[in-house]
């Protein structure tokens, strides 16, 4: 590669190759990882390559709007960025730079419970930019609800409850690097908690994070704590983590404000299906009367097309945020921000949709295709020959 240019990734994938050469092990493996086989980890991937998109022709594009509103909050497009721990082990400034270049990028950030930065460091890093809070429930409901407060008062306008993690999914490179936090972070939102334990990983055996979970997280956590959840909190209640319809249908009758389509990044049950294959029926099943986002292997601008076809109010990404955090910081995040913006505006056109109301469910077509057996062959082919050449 030539020394005189810094090499600048032209997409996601590209990101990620930089980063994991920056990165400790440790934490590359983190960020990387889906659970055990890591079948659902190339389905995520897979599933929206089986799907094209059939353009329409001769419609004029020269005024384009791919503006969004999700949740009642104007974004510059329909792209929220998904909540993901443990930030500053990609950048010294962690989610406090992932939550400025959000709000410069005017999209939404969810900030995980298990956070590097606190909820209200990042609250005052980005006091513009929407924000919402995804919600851990721990098995003591009174650090749950000190948590679902503080992000209220900080300015945080929705709660993201994960529903899929009762156990933590095995991802093997954490059990083989027996992952913990580095010694010189903490789980910020936990730094005032009596109990040390929760704010660090245990040094143990296998995953430190498996440990942690099992002990600090309610396994017993059913719908019945979504109705406890709405009498601690004004704040509209988002369940992340739904992949069947039925359950989206009990998702609208406890009254909660909308859906989060996702198998986790493939990090939780292994074998669960591509969430781009489960959202039409989660659609069916709330009958237009909340909105449903996705998440889980959105690498590109036709993905979130893809996904608004099917139903989806918008999109949520997670890993690829990562990426752009670990190679430039704040700027990194930025710019994966604006190519997967630019991707979205350049497909839209390409499809003949001026605005999003023109995306239609039969401008998407399922091809019959042969699935290649290595994750490897996921990997597009420019970046396969930049891996080689690195
Ligand atoms: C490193 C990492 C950490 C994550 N941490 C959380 C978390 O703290 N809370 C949560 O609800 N989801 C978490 N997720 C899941 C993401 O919110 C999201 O569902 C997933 O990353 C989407 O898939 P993608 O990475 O393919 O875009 C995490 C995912 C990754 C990759
Ligand atoms: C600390 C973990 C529970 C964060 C998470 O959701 C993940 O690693 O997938």
């Amino acid at each position: 590669m030539s020394s005189e240019r810094p090499f600048e990734p032209v997409n996601v994938y590209e990101y990620e190759i930089l980063a994991k050469q920056k990165l400790p092990k440790m934490a590359y493996d983190y960020y990387a990882s889906g659970a055990d086989d890591q079948y659902t980890l190339e389905d995520n991937i897979l599933a929206f390559r089986k799907l094209r998109l059939r353009p329409r022709v001769l419609i004029d594009i020269s005024v384009q709007d791919i503006s969004a509103n999700i949740l009642g909050i104007p974004c510059s497009f329909p792209f929220v960025i998904a909540p993901t721990a443990m930030q500053k082990m990609a950048h010294p400034e962690g989610e406090v730079a992932v939550a400025r270049a959000a709000a410069k990028s005017k999209v939404i950030m969810t900030l995980s419970s298990l956070s590097t930065c606190s909820i209200e460091e990042v609250a005052k890093a980005a006091p513009q930019g929407p924000k919402w809070f995804q919600l851990y429930v721990y098995r003591d409901r009174e650090i749950t609800k000190r948590l679902v407060q503080r992000a209220e008062q900080a300015g945080y306008s929705a709660v993201v409850v994960t529903v899929d993690t009762p156990k933590l999914g095995r991802r093997e490179a954490d059990v083989h690097n027996k992952f913990e936090l580095p010694q010189h972070l903490t789980f910020a939102n936990f730094v005032d908690s009596a109990d040390v334990d929760r704010q660090r990983t245990k040094k143990v055996d296998g995953s430190g994070l498996a440990a942690y979970i099992a002990s600090l997280f309610d396994p017993s956590l059913s719908w019945k704590d979504i109705h406890w959840l709405k009498t601690v909190t004004k704040l509209p209640i988002l369940l992340k983590g739904v992949l069947d319809e039925k359950d989206a249908e009990r998702a609208t009758q406890v009254g909660v404000a909308g859906i989060i389509v996702s198998n986790h990044g493939a990090r939780q049950l292994d074998s669960s299906p591509a969430t781009i294959d489960c959202l039409e029926s989660v659609v069916k099943g709330v009958r237009g009367k909340i909105p449903v986002l996705l998440d889980s292997g959105v690498r590109r601008g036709t993905d979130i097309i893809k996904a608004l076809a099917l139903g989806a109010q918008g999109v949520c990404v997670g890993r690829p945020i990562l990426w752009g955090l670990a190679v430039a910081g704040e700027e990194g995040v930025r710019r994966v921000i604006e190519l997967f913006r630019s991707e979205f505006d350049l497909d839209m056109g390409l499809l003949g949709c001026p605005s999003i109301a023109d995306i239609r469910r039969d401008m998407v077509v399922k091809v019959d295709w042969s699935i290649p057996s290595k994750a490897n062959n996921l990997m597009p082919a420019r970046g396969k020959e930049l891996r080689s050449n690195l």
